[in-house]
């Protein structure tokens, strides 16, 4: 019997043998080989890429620099790149841009469900990373448009900001007394987070929610959004998440939060009725019970999922907007002098503070902020799109699924857009732009897209800049600054979603003397 069947063991082990040599041929060309070059696109280039990592290892630490540089040395305004298992178009020019989403909106319009913000949006229920084919998507668009940051609602917050720039104010005059540095990032953040939570949450700024740190909380939560998940890449190698603890930071996270949101819907629900004014909870449990939006917006995940939209979104892209241009400001002293200038001068040398009604006289402060928006755009890659169908750009077709990252920072950089000085920190070249207040112009351009572009840009545009505005108006009106003696103020980035400098900003600041004082 043995020496029968030994020849068909033989066979079948070499059939085994070459059945699996060539099903993993297969899957490694399958890896190398980009699907867009099998869709036939002759124009676009694909920079090489390893086995299995694909273009992965090229993202170094700061990856939209390191992008804009792979893209710069392809000459490539659009490129197509396999990180990990996961096609990817990269966008680094305005022409480009404007070439991929003019035609392209509805097919852009997509998120990729990233593994930590599926679980923290409750499975994708939020304005920010849900589906935009479904109806939900589009209630929750409209609720943030119509009801939580529109215009008059946003002014409608307008103590609590101006509550907030005086603790703002006070805070650095008690921290540089004695001539002490200042951290200003920390403040910054403080005073961002403190704001949305005011808004959000109502008055208490969730600290009657007892035990629970909100803040510390809503930080992780930042740090797990930002966080580098393989399975986002590798999805058949996402056990290396649980290995290296990222799952159960994750779960841990994700019932803090769940059980904070818990105790502050409890309490809202206890007070309805009272009648103190609506914060953003209270503005979502209406929602919840009117007919208008009752057959998609009907549970309380949802209303959870929107209030982690608005931290997530709101609090450090605020903070960091701030930190950003008074580094600039500092290192560039003739333009902190002349927005100095500007604002002492439209607010009254007599006055305590800078109120938001002096902000509309404020032109080259705006100026100064979207010259640093167009620098460093505090969300450089914007949040990751990935297209819902197929769809062509300049003659190559795009598959649906391929995830697509916006260069921001090097649109603002394109030379094509900017002229040759696109490096140089300048904000006289906003000056032709009239109309300041109105955000409208953010959403119009491809040029300068630190809010997006298309049906998926920031609803929250005309809540950060009221925010950002009226802050840096204050730090600039009650303070002069300075970098500590032989410091030069550095330009390193930390990496994160929302891009903070990888330093701290420690600054020496005098509060201005008031006249006769
Ligand atoms: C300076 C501050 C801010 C910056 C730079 C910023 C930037 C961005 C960017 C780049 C996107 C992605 C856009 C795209 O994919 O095209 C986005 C989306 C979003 N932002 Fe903002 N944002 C800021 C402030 C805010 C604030 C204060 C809120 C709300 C309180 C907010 C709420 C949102 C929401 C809900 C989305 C998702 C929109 C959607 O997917 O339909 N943002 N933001």
């Amino acid at each position: 019997m043995e020496t029968l069947h030994q020849p068909h063991d033989e066979l079948f082990a070499r059939v085994v043998l070459v059945l699996f040599a060539i099903v993993t041929i297969l899957y490694l060309k399958r890896l190398l080989v980009s699907p867009f070059r099998r869709a036939s696109s002759p124009s676009l280039p694909c920079p090489r890429g390893l086995p299995v990592i694909g273009n992965l290892h090229q993202l170094g630490t700061v990856p939209h620099d390191s992008l804009a540089a792979l893209a710069a040395k392809h000459a490539a305004p659009l490129m197509l790149l396999r990180l990990g298992s996961v096609p990817t178009l990269v966008v680094s020019t305005a022409d480009a841009l404007r070439a991929v989403f003019q035609p392209n909106d509805r097919a852009m319009s997509g998120r990729p469900a990233l593994y930590a913000a599926t679980r923290i949006t409750y499975g994708l229920q939020d304005v920010v990373f849900s589906p935009p084919e479904g109806a939900f998507w589009r209630a929750a668009r409209r609720a943030s448009l119509s009801e939580l940051l529109s215009a008059p609602r946003v002014r409608g917050f307008r103590d609590v900001r101006e509550g907030e720039a005086a603790a703002l104010v006070a805070a650095v005059a008690s921290s540089s007394a004695g001539g002490s540095p200042v951290n200003l990032s920390a403040e910054l953040m403080a005073t961002s987070n403190k704001v949305l939570r005011r808004v959000a949450f109502g008055d208490g700024g969730g600290e009657e929610e007892g035990s629970i740190d909100a803040g510390a909380v809503l930080d992780e939560t930042q740090k797990l959004l930002g966080a580098f998940f393989v399975a986002d890449y590798m999805p058949w190698l996402g056990w290396l998440d649980a290995l290296r603890g990222l799952h159960g930071r994750l779960e841990r996270n994700f019932h803090e939060l769940d059980a904070f949101y818990e105790k502050v819907i409890d309490r809202h629900l206890n007070r309805r009725g009272a009648s103190d004014g609506e914060d953003l909870v209270d503005v979502l449990l209406r929602l919840h019970g009117d007919p208008a939006y009752r057959s998609t917006f009907n549970n309380r995940n949802q209303i959870k999922g929107i209030l982690t939209d608005m931290f997530i979104a709101g609090t450090d892209t605020a903070a960091a907007t701030v930190e950003w241009t008074m580094t600039e400001l500092v290192r560039h002293p003739d333009i902190l002098a002349k927005a100095q200038k500007e604002v002492r001068g439209a607010v009254g040398g007599d006055k305590d503070m800078v109120r938001e009604s002096d902000l509309p006289r404020l032109k080259y402060l705006k100026q100064v902020i979207r010259e640093s928006m167009r620098v460093h755009p505090p969300v450089p890659l914007l949040v990751p799109r990935e297209t819902i169908e197929p769809c062509t750009v300049y003659g190559c077709e795009i598959p649906a699924r391929t995830r697509v990252f916006v260069n921001a920072k090097a649109i603002g950089q394109d030379p094509d857009a900017w002229g040759p000085d696109a490096a140089r920190f300048a904000p006289e070249r906003h000056e032709e732009i009239t109309d300041l207040s109105d955000h409208k112009p953010w959403h119009d351009s491809f040029s300068l897209v630190p809010f997006g572009v298309g049906r998926r840009s920031c609803p929250g545009v005309h809540f950060a800049t009221s925010v950002v505005e009226l802050l840096l108006a204050n730090l600039l009106f009650c303070f002069d600054w300075r970098a500590p003696h032989g410091v030069v103020v550095d330009l390193e980035q930390e990496t994160g979603l929302t891009v903070h400098r990888k330093n701290p900003l420690v600054l020496v600041t005098e509060r201005r003397r008031r006249p006769g004082k």
